[in-house]
């Protein structure tokens, strides 16, 4: 194996350009899974891939599954794209899942550059949308399979992968794929793994065993028919907006405490045990303000922040459909307006009894306002959070693989962000998921600039290479 593997290093240490301008390929296919004037790319990029694999000789499956109601458009959902590389009864087989789509992105956002042209920078970063989240994770399974086949290296496992384009959107569709697919395309598989979150700090890797769910909702407020002048009206009529305002301030304080009661009741308390697991992380609040570039973080101890990243509910508020947002002053009352948030959940909450008490609450708010409007709150998607031991075999292999490649024992952590269908894999094949992370802290997956560093890159398809021999030789039943 060991032989096996310096090869594939040294050959991956030899093509880093073209693995870059493969980087540059994808990242110029605006796939946004939100934008439904973007529907066409993000279907371009999933045909993309599946054709890459099938002309490597993968054999490929893909599903449509089925349509979605997208800025009152209907619109095809992009296809779930299988895949089944080797077919050996003698190897191991193991099941990798990643999305093709991506956030918005806009120039107009901050970006320094084009977000849909690759730019590598002085320093290494590779700026680009998707880059990190999860293009370049992705294609680390595609360049890795690539690379053995060229060199005529053997490929250690039989890999089975699912590749979806709805991930940055709730991930519509895809549970109901697994559930169906779990003995039939999926049968067989050994272990699952999952390259789409990130480094804790910005130079110790990590294995990543939990991560929170997400309950995404829209509280519409509409009251008049059209628009309306505020000079003539203002005043005189009851205004959407300032009641969602109203609404919005009530849902969580400016320390992050989530004012919903009841909330809190299903989180697990924290153990002596889960206190420990805080200790000698790579996660200091100096390097997390200088990535913030100010220092703006709520809590006092380091353990605290990541306590509320990983392990505490929170209710984040993202923005305001029908209202004016363009420069300059237009004097407008907005007719109807709707707010989104989202809340991260965590053991042990159930996205039903979120949903019940964010909307008994919002009712509650709202009639206290006397207001002639009419409100709605709708869940637009629930994910379940996932929380795993991280002792599994699954896990040594990537240990391991991580050890080869950066020379250090990787921390383990859990995750802020939500990946909603790892529960579904872990529930519906029997078997244990990794999260084995390509990119770093500062990388700024679903903001401005996003990058991957291309070290992070390059490392990482040595690394998701690395946890393949790995797997190959690690006994998954003990
Ligand atoms: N890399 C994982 C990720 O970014 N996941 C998204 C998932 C999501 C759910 N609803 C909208 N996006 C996340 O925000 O955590
Ligand atoms: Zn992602
Ligand atoms: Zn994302």
């Amino acid at each position: 194996m060991a032989n096996t593997v310096d090869k594939y290093f040294d050959l991956v240490d030899q093509n880093q350009q073209k693995f870059i301008e493969t980087l540059r390929e994808v990242v110029e296919i605006p796939s946004v899974s939100s934008d439904a004037s973007k529907r066409g790319e993000v279907v371009r990029m999933g045909e993309w891939l599946q054709a890459r694999w099938e002309q490597l000789g993968a054999q490929c499956k893909r599903i449509d599954p089925g349509k979605q109601i997208l800025e009152g458009e209907e619109l095809d959902l992009p296809p779930v794209i299988l895949g089944q590389y080797g077919n050996d009864a003698n190897k191991k087989t193991v099941l990798v899942y990643g999305h093709y789509d991506v956030q918005p992105a806009l120039l107009e956002d901050g970006w320094a550059t084009d977000p849909f042209t690759l730019v590598e920078m002085d320093d290494g970063r590779l700026v680009g949308r998707g880059s990190t989240d999860d293009k370049g994770p992705i294609l680390g399974w595609l360049l890795c399979a690539e690379t053995h086949k060229q060199a005529g290296l053997d490929f250690p496992v039989n890999l089975k992968f699912c590749f979806e384009g709805m991930e940055e959107s709730g991930s519509e569709g895809l549970d109901a794929i697994i559930v169906d697919q779990a003995d039939k395309w999926f049968k067989g598989t050994d272990v699952v793994c999952i390259s789409d979150n990130y480094w804790l700090g910005k130079n110790k890797p990590c294995l990543t065993h939990g991560l929170r769910g997400v309950s995404y909702f829209h509280l519409q407020v509409e009251g008049p028919g059209a628009d309306l002048h505020s000079g003539v009206f203002g005043g005189t009529v009851h205004e959407p907006m300032v009641d969602l305002v109203h609404l919005l301030s009530k849902l969580v304080d400016t320390n992050g405490r989530i004012q919903i009661p009841g909330i809190y009741d299903q989180v697990m308390p924290v153990t002596d045990e889960e206190e420990l697991t805080y200790e000698n992380l790579e996660f200091s609040h100096t390097a997390l303000a200088t990535d913030l570039k100010h220092d703006v973080i709520i809590h006092a101890e380091e353990r605290d922040t990541l306590k509320h990243r990983w392990r505490y509910p929170t209710l984040s508020i993202h923005g305001v459909e029908g209202a004016f947002y363009s420069p300059g002053d237009k004097t407008v009352i907005p007719a109807k307006v709707k707010g989104k948030f989202s809340l991260r959940t965590v053991p042990n909450m159930e996205p039903k009894r979120v949903a019940e008490l964010v909307t008994a609450f919002l009712e509650k708010e709202f009639a206290k306002l006397g207001s002639k409007n009419r409100m709605r709150v709708i869940e637009t998607h629930g994910g379940r959070w996932w929380y795993s031991s991280p002792n599994h075999p699954n896990f040594v292999a990537g240990a391991r693989a991580t050890e080869l490649v950066y020379g250090v024992k990787p921390d383990l952590t859990r995750e802020g962000g939500s990946i909603p269908v790892t529960l579904t894999f872990e529930e519906n094949l029997n078997v244990n998921v990794l999260l084995l992370p390509m990119g770093a802290a500062d990388d700024g997956a679903h903001s401005i600039n996003e990058k991957i560093d291309r070290r992070n890159y390059i490392q990482g398809i040595k690394l998701l290479g690395a946890y393949l021999h790995e797997v190959a030789v690690t006994d998954m039943t003990a």
